[in-house]
């Protein structure tokens, strides 16, 4: 039986993590931590998974790496250089390992993974993210992560920027840049969670579209990270993509 503990265990996905471990016949949920809560709730977990806000995971992971816990973070807001912290810590502490994840929605690793494929053969792509609008940060991190690796790719290729002749805008009409990458958020009641990776170039485009319908549909995903995080040889492992052998 994997221990595992829950931080955000009242929130909109922690509850559902709670639920998905529960009904797990490999997994006990020996603690569930909410905001006020002491963390030292989580030291009978081997795993503790972190779906809390982004601007409070980054004291909780530090804890967790400190006590040589293994975490799974679901939690929003990991640019590079949160990324370089985290393992800066990993390299102080002799066990534990941490696995982050943009999304762990299947359809959604894969619509990155594609992104990334298609991103070098078109002349322009943009991408556009819809989330229920109590979603606490824009752009949503799949989004972002969608970014960093369509630029990548792109780089790699040797492509040139997308092109763009806008020189009179309204402040934010053409979305954030990340990377040389337009992303774009919309704020919807009704959303759950949804993207569209927009291609073009040719005459042609090509959109790349994923719908979370619900917040279950991200559970076989951190239900596979709590299994798989204990036995990775990297200590840091970003995304399910690897665990899905993408
Ligand atoms: N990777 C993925 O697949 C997914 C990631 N996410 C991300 O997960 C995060 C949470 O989303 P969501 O569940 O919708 O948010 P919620 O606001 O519904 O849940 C967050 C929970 O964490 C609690 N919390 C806040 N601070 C702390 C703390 N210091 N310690 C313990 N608990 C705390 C909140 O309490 P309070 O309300 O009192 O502040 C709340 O109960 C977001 O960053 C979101 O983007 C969401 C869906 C999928
Ligand atoms: O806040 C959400 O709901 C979601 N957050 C994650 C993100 O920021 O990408 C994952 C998914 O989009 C749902």
């Amino acid at each position: 039986m994997i221990k595992v503990g829950v931080l955000g265990a009242r929130g909109r996905m922690g509850s559902e993590v709670c639920r998905a471990v529960q009904g797990a016949d490999d997994m006990e949920l020996v603690a569930a931590v909410d905001q006020g809560d002491a963390l030292d709730a989580l030291t009978p977990a081997e795993v503790v998974v972190d779906f809390t806000h982004p601007g409070v995971v980054m004291d909780n992971l530090e804890w967790c790496v400190k006590q040589g816990l293994h975490a799974v973070v679901g939690t929003s807001g990991f640019e590079p250089s949160r990324i370089d912290t985290v393992r800066s810590w990993l390299a102080g502490s002799p066990s534990g390992n941490v696995l982050i994840a943009p999304n762990f929605g299947i359809g959604a690793v894969l619509m990155m993974h594609f992104a990334q494929k298609a991103a070098p053969f078109f002349e322009s792509v943009e991408v556009v993210e819809t989330h229920h609008p109590n979603k606490a940060d824009a752009p949503s991190g799949t989004a972002y992560r969608t970014a960093e690796l369509i630029a990548a790719a792109r780089a790699e290729a040797g492509v040139a920027p997308s092109p763009d002749a806008t020189t009179s805008e309204i402040d934010g009409a053409r979305g954030a840049d990340v990377e040389g990458v337009r992303v774009h958020a919309v704020r919807l009641a009704g959303a759950v969670a949804h993207q569209e990776v927009v291609l073009g170039g040719h005459g042609e485009i090509f959109t790349l579209r994923h719908d979370s319908m619900n917040r279950e549909s991200f559970m076989p995903g951190v239900l596979l990270a709590v299994r798989k995080v204990i036995d990775q040889p990297d200590r840091l492992v970003i995304g399910i993509e690897n665990l899905l052998g993408l």
